[in-house]
């Protein structure tokens, strides 16, 4: 009976239940949800589908096996490999590794320099292959998603064995066991995207390592925590250096600066932890106000594409859609 439903599933949405005396006069809300319903399921089927033939073809076209199996000791950098040797370092010795450069914001140095060498080449080597590319989110219009072009195994096991320990000593709330994951690359360079609007990260940990290559200008920059009063007060700004990363609440207000000269690539690992997702305190986290805007903000704090009063403080950049229209259209 269990197995039958389960292939009964993979054919197909399961019908969705309705109680026996439902109203006649609700039928058609009831066709057009469960049409709705429908359809949003191939969609998604449709889109698994397409990943998984994108995986598989390009298995045959990779130029480094290698990254698409289990992290090895030598991708990272000497200190990292060294904490992590007899299995996951304890709070006290992920503590003695990281740097906190400013409150709730930790660095350390994360990938050796050939991996990123290597890693980047990689990911040059997909975006000319022809496969389709899914970009990381509404914000970045170029980078690519590791998990769509047959790295989600390999993260996986970077997330269970690297970074879910980090994350648990840093951020004991929302770290405490990440078991998820968003991982993709970033790009910022003349004609593409400069940098990015400032906004918080859909996830609870963010783990961003710079890649490379030679770049001027393009800081991270640091405001406070989404709901803590704060959030559009300037905190740090951060300057990337190949090979180290940095880690940070989602929920931490952050900005890529733009770029003046070269190229930044990062790769950037959303992580989610089930067990937070299910607390109280995320409940809380979510239900929190999204900025204060009754403070006057940081000017470098605003974000147009989350602040409802950015034009009363700065013209928006050219070519940026005002708030309120895109919110009617
Ligand atoms: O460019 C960066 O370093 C950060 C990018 C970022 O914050 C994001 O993609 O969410
Ligand atoms: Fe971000």
């Amino acid at each position: 009976m269990a197995l039958a439903m389960f292939v009964k599933a993979l054919e197909g949405p399961l019908p969705r239940w309705r109680p026996a005396d439902a109203h006649e006069e609700t039928d058609d809300a009831h066709e057009a949800a469960k049409d709705a319903h429908e359809a949003a399921w191939y969609r998604v089927a449709a889109s698994h589908h397409e990943d998984a033939q994108t995986c598989a073809a390009y298995q045959s076209l990779c130029l480094h096996t290698e990254l698409f199996q289990r992290p090895q000791p030598s991708w990272f950098a000497p200190s990292f490999a060294a904490a992590f040797a007899h299995g996951p370092p304890t709070a006290a010795a992920v503590r003695a590794l990281v740097e906190e450069v400013s409150p709730g914001v930790f660095a350390f140095d994360f990938l050796s320099p050939s991996f990123c060498e290597r890693l980047l080449c990689e990911l040059e080597h997909y975006d000319s292959s022809g496969l389709p590319v899914v970009r990381p989110n509404s914000m970045n219009r170029y980078g690519v998603v590791l998990n769509s072009i047959g790295m989600e195994k390999t993260i996986d096991a970077l997330q269970r064995h690297y970074v879910r320990a980090l994350a648990a000593a840093l951020f004991p709330v929302e770290g405490e066991h990440v078991d998820h994951h968003h991982a993709f690359m970033v790009q910022y360079k003349h004609g593409e995207d400069l940098g990015l609007d400032m906004h918080t990260d859909a996830c609870d940990v963010t783990l961003n390592v710079c890649l490379g290559k030679e770049f001027t200008g393009a800081g991270l920059t640091f405001c406070g925590l989404r709901g803590g009063g704060r959030e559009r007060t300037f905190s740090y700004r951060h300057q990337h250096v190949k090979g180290r990363a940095i880690m940070h609440a989602g929920h931490h207000r952050h900005g890529a600066d733009d770029i003046l000269g070269g190229e930044r690539y990062n790769l950037i690992l959303w992580n989610k932890s089930s067990t937070f997702r299910a607390s109280k305190d995320y409940m809380n986290k979510v239900a929190r106000p999204e900025a204060d805007e009754a403070d006057k903000p940081d000017l470098v704090c605003l974000s147009y594409t989350h602040d409802d009063d950015y034009e009363k403080y700065r013209p928006l950049p050219a070519g940026v859609v005002p708030r309120r229209e895109r919110c009617a259209g």
